[in-house]
């Protein structure tokens, strides 16, 4: 069985320069929002977040609903993920996925249910509060910024995001891996998109996640880019507990990275479990609308 590999958003981002993976912390510290949200006083209080405390942290969903007026977009999601433990969530276009990790991430207020950290609930966000405890979200377009090298751009999440120097030690496995060695005095937005979009996933590390929900890491990325992404969540989960959330169309790689997915589908979790199992159920299948390879089955 095979599921259709991308969105049509992915394969609107495929090729597009100067767009890579951004973060709500990064967001926050866009030049642009330097003197706004993460003003002096915000700015230290990102920064006091001390790397003991970047451990990984469970995540519980607990019957989350989400509702835009009339709208309803889904209702009673919950889940729970684990330090190192790594969900996928899929469903088909306009399930409700993205909507749910923005409610996850503090971007949106749910219409019902929590969000727990570490047993702390952190309902609602705001975003810049979520993420100074250390929830990251990483999105489909960029943030990194822009007119600044890649050394630069590294520098500035690591000095904003935890202070700490040795912080650049567990960059560089990332930074050598991705290839971006060579480009380090290079601006960014002059590096190729496959390329500024591991930038992001370099600086989504700098910020010592506990959580890390990624939207569709894999969207616009070459076939042959993508085991980067592998080597990324193993990175994160290693070096720092993360518990994991990953959004993603290419079921290839949700296959290879997740030991659970959670199909979201009409309003409600279709399913949830192995991955071989949930993707041969047929409503699974049916809720693809025709997306299967029968001899794969
Ligand atoms: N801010 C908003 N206001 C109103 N409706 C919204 C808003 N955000 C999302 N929606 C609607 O919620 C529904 C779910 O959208 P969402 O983007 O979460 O789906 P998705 O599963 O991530 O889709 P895709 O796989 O195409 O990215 C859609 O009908 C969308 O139009």
């Amino acid at each position: 069985m095979m599921f259709a590999s991308r969105s049509p958003e992915s394969e609107k981002d495929a090729g597009a320069i100067g767009r890579g993976t951004s973060l709500n912390v990064l967001e926050d510290l866009s030049p642009g929002n330097l003197h706004g949200v993460m003003g002096p006083r915000n700015i230290e209080r990102t920064a006091v977040v001390s790397p003991e405390d970047r451990k990984g942290a469970t995540l519980i969903v607990e019957g989350i609903r989400k509702s835009f007026g009339g709208l309803h977009v889904f209702s009673d999601v919950s889940f729970t993920v684990a330090p190192g433990e790594v969900l996928g969530i899929i469903g088909p276009n306009g399930a409700g996925k993205t909507t749910l990790i923005n409610v996850v991430c503090g971007m949106l207020r749910p219409s019902a249910g929590r969000v727990l950290l570490g047993g702390e609930d952190i309902t609602g966000g705001p975003i810049h509060a979520s993420s100074r405890r250390g929830v990251i979200r990483s999105f489909q377009q960029t943030n990194t910024f822009r007119n600044a090298t890649i050394r630069e751009n590294i520098s500035r999440a690591v000095r904003f995001s935890r202070g700490e120097s040795s912080a650049w030690k567990k960059l560089s496995p990332l930074v050598e891996a991705f290839g971006l060695e060579p480009y380090l005095s290079v601006q960014s937005d002059k590096l190729p998109y496959g390329l500024q979009k591991m930038l992001g996933l370099v600086l989504v590390c700098a910020t010592s996640p506990k959580v890390l929900l990624l939207d569709e890491p894999a969207a616009g990325l070459e076939h042959r880019e993508r085991p980067r992404i592998d080597i990324f969540v193993d990175h994160m989960r290693r070096e720092f507990g993360c518990a994991v959330v990953i959004v993603e169309h290419d079921m290839e790689l949700v296959r290879r990275l997740c030991p659970r997915v959670l199909v979201l589908d009409s309003g409600r979790v279709l399913a949830e479990g192995d991955p071989a199992e949930v993707l041969s159920r047929k409503d699974v299948i049916d809720a693809y609308l025709g997306a299967v390879d029968e001899e794969a089955r």
